[in-house]
C-alpha cells in the first residue's frame, strides 16, 4: 500500500516536472539558457522601441507647430506690410528699383540733398533725363510707413501747381522710396535762414540777398494759393499739419511749392478741431491749441502760415514754444513793433530799401491776424488771399499773438529731439508726441 502512495506520488512529482519543462522555448531548450532571462530581453528591446516611437512622434507634433504658428505670424506681418503701402492699383505709377539706384548713382553722398524725419533725400536723373528728388525711408526713421503711406495716398489725389509732384514710388524688400519732381532751388528755409555751430539761427546775407521783396511776395502768395487748394479747393479737405520754411521748396522760378503730407490729414467737419490727443508737427510753427491740447483744424495751419510769412519777412526762424523767462519769439517781436509803429526794423535788413511798403506791411498785418491766440478769430486761407491780394480791402486790427511760458522741461525722450537745447529747438518735424505741459502767462 505504502510503496503503491509512494509510486503514485513520483509518477505525480514527474508529470509536473515534465510539464514545467514542456513550455520551455525550443531556443533556450537547444542553448540550455533560462527561459525567464530571454523574455526580459525581448520586453526591453519593444520598450524603447515605443519610446523611440512616442519622441518621433512628440517631435514632429513640435515642428508642425512650430511652423504652423511661424506661418501665421509671417502672414500677420505680410498683410500688415501690405495694409500699410499702397497698391499697385494706386494712382501712382510703382517705379523699379534698378532704375531709381541708377538714377541717383547708388544712393551716392554726391546726390544727398538733405535729410529729414523721413530718412535721407537724393538727387537722381532718370534714363529719359528728367531729374527727380528721391526720399528714401531710414530705418531709423522717426516717422514711419504709416507716414509715407498717407504721403502717397493724399499727394496723389491732389494737383496744383503750389503743391510738390509725386512722381512714383517702390517698395521694394528692405527699400521704401518715394520719387518726386525735383525743385533745383531746394527749400525755402535754405534762403532765408542758416542753422549756426550753437544750434541758433540766423539769416545767411549772402543767400537772402537772392531774395528780393518780389520774390518773397510771390512766394508768400504761391504758399497762400497751395494752402487755400488744400482747405477749400481740393476734392479733399486737407489739413496740413506740418507747414513750415523747410516744407516748401521752390522751382526753377521761385516759384513755391508745398511739400511733405506725411502727416496730412482729410478734414470732414469745417466747424470744429479735430482732438487727436497726439502733437505732430514742428514746434515754433504749432498753434497753442494744437501744441497745448493736441487739437488741429485748418485754422491751426493758418497759424503756421502766418508764422512761416513773418519768417519770410523778416528773414529769421520763430523760436521754439519753450522759451526761457527772458527770451521772446519772433511772433512776439513781429507783435511789439507793429504796436511800437517800428514795421520797418522788423523786415529783413538783406531787403534794404528796395521793397514796397504798402505789399510788405499788408503781408506783415495779415501774419499778425493769422497768429493770434483765439483760432476763431484767425481768417481762412480764402480771406487771408484776399487780404494779400486786394490793396484796398480794411482789414482788421490783430489782437496780441500767444505768449508762453515753460512750466516744466518736456522729456527729451518724448520730444523725440536730441542735441539741442530748448530754446533752439531743430525745426525737424515730429510726431507722435504725448501732449507737453506749457501754460499760457
Ligand atoms: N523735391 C525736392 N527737390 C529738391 N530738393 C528736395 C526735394 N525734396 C526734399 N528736398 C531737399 O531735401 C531736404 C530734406 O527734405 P525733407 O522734406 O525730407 O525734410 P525736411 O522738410 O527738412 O524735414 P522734416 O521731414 O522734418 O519736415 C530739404 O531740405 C530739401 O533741401
Amino acid at each position: 500500500m505504502e510503496s503503491w502512495s509512494a509510486r503514485k506520488h513520483l509518477a505525480g512529482q514527474q508529470r509536473r516536472l515534465m510539464m514545467d519543462v514542456a513550455p520551455a522555448p525550443a531556443t533556450s531548450a537547444a542553448t540550455g539558457d533560462g527561459g525567464g532571462s530571454g523574455h526580459g530581453s525581448t520586453s526591453d528591446g519593444m520598450r524603447i522601441m515605443v519610446g523611440v516611437l512616442v519622441a518621433v512622434i512628440f517631435c514632429t507634433l513640435l515642428y508642425c507647430v512650430y511652423c504652423w504658428r511661424w506661418r501665421k505670424r509671417n502672414a500677420i506681418r505680410r498683410s500688415l506690410i501690405e495694409s500699410l503701402w499702397p497698391r499697385s492699383s494706386s494712382d501712382l505709377p510703382l517705379m523699379d528699383l534698378a532704375s531709381i539706384l541708377a538714377a541717383t548713382d547708388n544712393f551716392s553722398k554726391a546726390n544727398k540733398l538733405g535729410e529729414g524725419g523721413f530718412g535721407p533725400v537724393y538727387r537722381g536723373v532718370l534714363s529719359g533725363g528728367n531729374e527727380i528728388a528721391v526720399k528714401r525711408l531710414s530705418a531709423r526713421s522717426k516717422q514711419g510707413a504709416a507716414e509715407f503711406r498717407n504721403e502717397v495716398e493724399l499727394i496723389a489725389k491732389l494737383q496744383h501747381r503750389n503743391l510738390v509732384r509725386l512722381l512714383g514710388w517702390c517698395a521694394d524688400r528692405e527699400e521704401k522710396l518715394l520719387v518726386y519732381e525735383y525743385l533745383p532751388n531746394r527749400s525755402l528755409d535754405a534762403f532765408i535762414f542758416v542753422e549756426a555751430e550753437s544750434g541758433y539761427w540766423f539769416a545767411d546775407p549772402s543767400k537772402s540777398a537772392q531774395l528780393g521783396w518780389n520774390a518773397r511776395h510771390n512766394i508768400i502768395l504761391g504758399i497762400a494759393r497751395g494752402m487755400l487748394y488744400l482747405h477749400e479747393d481740393s476734392l479733399l479737405k486737407v489739413v496740413h499739419r506740418d507747414l513750415k520754411a523747410s516744407n516748401v521748396l521752390l522751382d526753377d522760378k521761385m516759384s513755391p511749392k508745398i511739400s511733405d503730407f506725411g502727416m496730412a490729414k482729410i478734414f470732414e467737419d469745417e466747424s470744429d478741431g479735430i482732438n487727436t490727443g497726439r502733437v505732430v508737427g514742428t514746434y515754433g510753427y504749432m498753434a497753442p491749441e494744437f501744441a497745448l491740447e493736441g487739437v488741429f483744424s485748418v485754422k491751426s495751419d493758418v497759424f503756421s502760415f502766418g508764422v512761416l510769412l513773418l519768417e519770410i519777412l523778416s528773414g529769421q526762424r520763430n523760436g521754439a514754444l519753450y522759451l526761457e523767462e527772458h527770451q521772446q519769439s519772433l511772433i512776439q517781436d513781429a507783435w511789439k513793433l507793429w504796436t511800437e509803429d517800428l514795421a520797418t526794423e522788423f523786415m529783413d535788413p538783406s531787403l534794404g530799401r528796395s521793397y514796397s511798403k504798402e505789399e510788405a506791411w499788408r503781408c506783415y498785418h495779415v501774419g499778425l491776424l493769422c497768429v493770434q491766440d483765439n483760432p476763431d478769430v484767425r481768417p481762412t486761407m480764402s480771406t487771408v488771399l484776399l487780404m494779400l491780394i486786394s490793396d484796398h480791402m480794411k482789414l482788421p486790427d490783430p489782437a496780441m499773438p500767444p505768449l508762453f511760458t515753460r512750466l516744466r522741461k518736456p522729456a527729451l525722450s518724448t520730444l523725440q529731439l536730441t542735441t539741442k537745447t530748448e530754446s533752439t529747438l531743430s525745426p525737424q518735424s515730429i510726431n507722435d508726441v504725448s501732449i507737453t505741459v506749457i501754460e499760457p502767462r
